[in-house]
């Protein structure tokens, strides 16, 4: 029987494999010509925003016009790139045709359809045969979301419900049969146990063949605004979200583009690590980017800003400093919604009282004092919006120094200047200047005035000598004003880009010592406990034209609601990976800045390492609250699949809450904790270590440290110990590379290893509660393998942990 199976198997994947070669060679030349054509993604997606002055209603609708109007330009590339798309899946199909097949007998219906399941839809040359289909469509969900029996599927027209009567499972590599499994027979995944039992990989893997129900979920999911995943460590988040990507893209292909997806990542090497999965899918990538490079695109040319690494390295390195228990007030606060609404209710009261202006200054005197425009701002009528204030007292100030502007004119140094010019330079300078007039906006009131010169030329030239006119004192009274007009370029320059409001000093002015005064200007905001350290530490930095990392965003949130939101309306769905990281600031933003999109955010309250977390669940959740409880989808990840059964038992263990976490059944080695009498047989042990990993076939391990300068130490030690090819990795480094390297933990979030070797846990580097989190971070990275080190005395989070989950070795 089950060779009669093979066979018949054996014989559909030849036809199969025929027909997709037939396929590839008749598309083969037209694709040829279209190669060495680039695709046309946008690579800044925030340089097409714009500033919103108007209701948020006005702008969605100029926007969409636009964009629409794009979307036709775009339509015949899009054509070209479908072409080249739908060759190279049929190269990829090739190899790998199909991994699923279910047999499905649609209730009221005699007939069972073989469904074959594959990265990507063939069909027959009838073009009504599905000889393999996506594993995007809706019917192939039955295969992710049953076992054989009664199964239900959804489509555009409705619920299709029927039987399944088999499921079945590929294994199919360079074209070549080689095996397959019914899911009624075999106990357990045993496709999905190979898959894991792999070897870690610098990039990140596609798992379309292993989708796990709840996964399925997450990538299907396509009705909220906002959909939230709490899941455990090595639960797949990121992988669900890059096969939802993927999903979205197929689902939508008629509207849908990668560029108008987006994907904050945790760091630029993270980047590099998912980078390859949706190609891998036949999909254009979407684009990638972190919260930091945001920020430093709109602040970053005239404020330094911290990154969230500094940060934590000073979290985790500066305790016992002066002002250290300030800063983590302050980061906490600053994190807060409650400084969310505090910047709001100030916005408000700006509109009555307190806008801070700089004065503009022409030659060494004040052309516009900020007392002049705060008395302006302050006549409109109180009812008009703060930003659409400052932007009718932009168009004032650009009136103001048109006048200022004429006056200038006839300055001495405008006479100084016209005569440093000879004959021959003034006539240059002369048509130089019509030249320059002519492509600029005054154009219109110049050249009237140049046409009547002109005129009067011609009467002159009717009229005889008597009625001579003076082209010369047109020629002069015009390079007056371009002389004038290149002096205030910079000047104009301040206006539109809004220089003259006092930004730091409205930032500052809200870190005034006093409590009474900061709950004046927020409504009744309460400030933290240690408001006078927050206020000092704040302003000292301001002052040096620097932002500390949980500055920067309400920093750019203030300018936002002074300025006006910046706004990008092509995109329409934002994945945040390591969602726990970001401060409901920051949600608030990408909110505002992307109010046509949907949210996926992804994340592990286990592992929220930064002082700014964010809860991802519960009544508390700010991303619960963005959008609202009726827009918003929860979906708990559980199951762990990277790490060893063993490997998961130990690190639960020391998560709070962590006994939900359920491991996938992979036998694995129990963790090894080993203590070294001293830090040279620590080093020369870890290096022994290294050695043996790799002898057993591990290519892909980590040395993870708390901090960077314990990395470097860690580093050092092993150059020494002859341990060759190991990278050091610090938060500039922009590529994930597979091999040995030295990591600190909270730069290996999101990626993990065969084996991981914690450098140090002792007590005396994992001593604080605060760093639990950290310290299971790192635990987690591990797939295989997990060895731990220490000289001292244990770190808190291993003393309580049950024995039996671990194995101990004591060198001396
Ligand atoms: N359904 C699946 N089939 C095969 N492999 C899977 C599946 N789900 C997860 N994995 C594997 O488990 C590992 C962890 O997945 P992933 O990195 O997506 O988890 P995560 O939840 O984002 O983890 P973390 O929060 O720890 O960064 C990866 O190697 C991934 O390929």
């Amino acid at each position: 029987m089950m060779n009669q199976e093979w066979e018949l198997e054996q014989d559909r994947l030849d036809e199969v494999k025929e027909k997709l070669q037939e396929k590839i060679a008749e598309l083969e030349p037209e694709v040829a010509q279209l190669y060495g054509q680039a695709s046309n993604i946008r690579k800044h997606f925030w340089e097409e925003v714009s500033v919103n002055t108007s209701t948020d209603e006005d702008f969605e609708e100029t926007f969409f016009s636009i964009n629409q109007q794009a979307a036709i330009l775009s339509e015949r590339e899009r054509t070209h790139e479908k072409r080249k798309q739908q060759y190279k899946s049929l190269k990829r199909l090739v190899q790998s045709p199909y991994f699923g097949r279910i047999d499905f007998k649609e209730d009221g219906s005699n007939e069972v359809e073989q469904v074959y399941i594959g990265l990507s839809s063939f069909l027959a040359s009838d073009g009504m045969n599905f000889l393999v289909y996506d594993w995007r469509t809706p019917v192939a969900s039955l295969y992710y979301d049953y076992s054989p029996g009664p199964a239900t599927y959804s489509t555009p027209g409705g619920n299709i419900a029927g039987n399944m009567e088999l499921k079945r499972q590929y294994q199919i590599k360079d074209g070549e049969l080689m095996n397959f499994f019914d899911a009624s027979v075999t106990i357990g995944d045993s496709m999905l146990q190979e898959v894991l039992g792999q070897g870690a990989n610098n990039q990140m893997k596609s798992i379309v063949a292993t989708i796990q129900k709840e996964q399925n979920a997450i990538i299907r999911n396509d009705s909220s605004r906002m959909l939230i995943v709490q899941g455990a460590a090595g639960s797949g988040k990121t992988s669900a979200a890059l096969q939802r990507a993927a999903y979205l893209l197929y689902k939508h292909r008629e509207r849908l583009t990668a560029d108008q997806i987006v994907l904050f990542s945790p760091n630029p090497m993270f980047n590099s690590y998912v980078s390859t999965v949706l190609p891998e899918l036949g999909e254009e990538n979407m684009q990638q980017t972190t919260f930091q490079e945001y920020l430093a695109y709109w602040l970053g040319t005239t404020m330094k800003l911290e990154d969230p690494f500094d940060q934590i390295e000073y979290v985790l390195t500066q305790e016992a400093s002066v002002g250290y228990e300030a800063r983590m007030d302050s980061i906490r606060y600053k994190a807060s919604e409650g400084f969310l609404h505090a910047l709001r209710h100030y916005a408000v009261w700006l509109n009555k009282e307190g806008m801070l202006f700089k004065d503009i200054r022409f030659r060494g005197t004040d052309l516009i004092t900020a007392e002049q425009m705060a008395n302006q701002f302050y006549s409109y009528d109180p009812t008009v919006r703060l930003a659409n204030r400052v932007a009718l007292l932009q168009e004032w100030l650009m009136k103001e120094l048109r006048k200022a502007a004429r006056k200038e004119q006839q300055a001495d140094w405008v006479d100084n200047e016209l005569n440093y010019l000879d004959t021959e330079q003034y006539s240059a300078a002369y048509s130089e200047t019509l030249r320059k007039f002519q492509r600029e906006e005054e154009l219109f009131d110049v050249s009237e005035r140049y046409a009547k010169a002109i005129d009067r030329m011609n009467k002159f030239a009717n009229q005889g000598e008597d009625d001579v006119f003076d082209f010369s004192e047109q020629q002069e009274e015009l390079l007056r004003q371009m002389i004038v007009k290149e002096h205030f370029k910079p000047l104009r320059g301040i206006v539109k880009k809004y220089k003259f409001i006092d930004l730091n000093g409205l930032y500052a002015q809200l870190f005034n010592e006093e409590a009474f005064a900061y709950g004046v200007m927020t409504d009744g905001e309460d400030v933290p406990v240690n408001w006078p350290g927050v206020c000092m530490e704040t302003k000292m930095k301001l002052g040096r034209q620097e932002l500390f990392y949980e500055d920067a965003t309400p920093y750019l949130f203030l300018k936002e609601l002074i300025e006006g939101s910046r706004m990008n309306t092509i995109v329409r769905h934002i994945f945040v990976d390591e969602g726990q990281d970001y401060s409901p600031f920051q949600y608030a933003f990408l909110k505002k800045l992307f109010p046509n999109a949907r949210m996926t955010v992804l994340g592990d309250f286990g592992q929220a390492i930064f002082t700014q977390s964010s809860k991802l669940q519960g009544g508390d959740s700010p991303l619960v609250h963005l959008y609202g409880e009726e827009n918003t989808t929860l979906i708990p990840l559980l199951r762990s699949y990277r790490s060893t059964k063993e490997n998961v038992e130990f690190t639960k263990a020391m998560l709070p809450g962590g006994e939900d976490i359920i491991p996938f059944n992979r036998q694995g080695i129990k963790p090894l904790i080993t203590i070294a009498g001293s830090r040279e047989l620590l080093q020369r042990q870890i290096a022994r270590d290294i050695e043996s990993f790799q002898a057993d076939g591990h290519t892909s391990i980590a040395i993870i440290t708390k901090t960077a300068a314990e990395s470097n130490e860690a580093y050092e030690s092993l150059k020494q110990r002859g341990i060759t090819g190991i990278n050091l990795v610090t938060r500039e480094t922009l590529t994930f590379e597979s091999g040995i390297m030295v990591i600190p933990a909270y730069l290996a979030k999101g990626v993990e290893f065969d084996a991981v070797l914690i450098y140090d846990a002792s007590a005396e580097v994992y001593g604080r509660e605060s760093e639990r989190k950290l310290f299971y971070t790192a635990c987690t990275r591990a797939m295989h393998r997990l060895n731990l080190y220490m000289t001292g005395e244990w770190s808190p989070y291993l003393q309580t942990l049950n024995p039996a989950l671990y194995e101990v070795q004591a060198l001396e």
